[in-house]
């Protein structure tokens, strides 16, 4: 499996954030998107996952899943954690994976797994903003897709918050998936580095 970019051209309200950009991801790789404020590492994510319309250029999945679309093999994680803060972490959880369909594995594996079992049924407006993060990871192993998408991945995560997600990340690029990350800090894996914008 190859995600691959060509020639991609980035327009947001009227003003080109990048162009030509050329970038590609293979089976069991993680690419480090970086660059400065404003470069547009969020814009690239956005328009992976089908959120945005590239302007120019093209963007495609070789090896998918012939059926599916590329954004619907992509998990985005967003640096905002997209909870409803009057369902509980269970809730949220489910609304997720009811939102995003398919294939959905045991949910309170995944909380364990996360490290919020003990708080299936605390409402996530009660969550820390390091739990939030951890319920948002648990997203990524409830529905299994191949290509994730995240931003800022690490925020608000402690140092064993960072190792767990650190394995989460290894063991999704063993089973083949690969991943995409916009980031100003470590990923905390082996990773290859996509600059966009010029060097501040
Ligand atoms: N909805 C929008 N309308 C117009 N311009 C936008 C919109 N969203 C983002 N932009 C602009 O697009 C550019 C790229 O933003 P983006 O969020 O992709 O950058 P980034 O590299 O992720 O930044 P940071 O490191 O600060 O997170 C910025 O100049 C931003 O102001």
């Amino acid at each position: 499996m190859q995600l691959s970019g060509r020639g991609v051209i980035c327009v947001r309200g009227g003003r080109e954030v990048f162009a030509g950009l050329d970038f590609e991801a293979a089976s069991g790789e993680a690419v480090a998107v970086v660059g400065r404020n404003g470069s547009g590492k969020t814009s690239l994510l956005r328009l992976i996952a089908g959120l945005l319309i590239p302007a120019g250029g093209t963007i495609a999945l070789d090896g998918g899943d012939a059926e599916l679309t590329l954004p619907e093999q992509c998990h985005y994680l967003g640096h905002r954690d997209a909870l409803k803060p009057a369902l509980s972490v269970a809730e949220n959880l489910s609304f997720w994976a009811d939102f995003l369909g398919g294939e959905r594995l045991d949910a309170h594996e995944s909380l364990a797994t996360v490290g919020l079992d003990h708080a299936t049924h605390l409402p996530a407006a009660f969550l820390s903003a390091g739990q939030r993060r951890r319920l948002s990871l648990a997203r990524l192993l409830t529905v299994r897709r191949p290509v994730w998408l995240l931003d800022e991945p690490t925020t608000a995560l402690d140092v064993a918050g960072q190792d767990m997600f650190g394995a989460l990340m290894r063991d999704h690029l063993a089973r083949g998936g690969l991943i995409i990350a916009a980031t100003h800090m470590a990923l905390g894996i082996e990773s290859r580095e996509l600059r966009i914008g010029a060097v501040a």
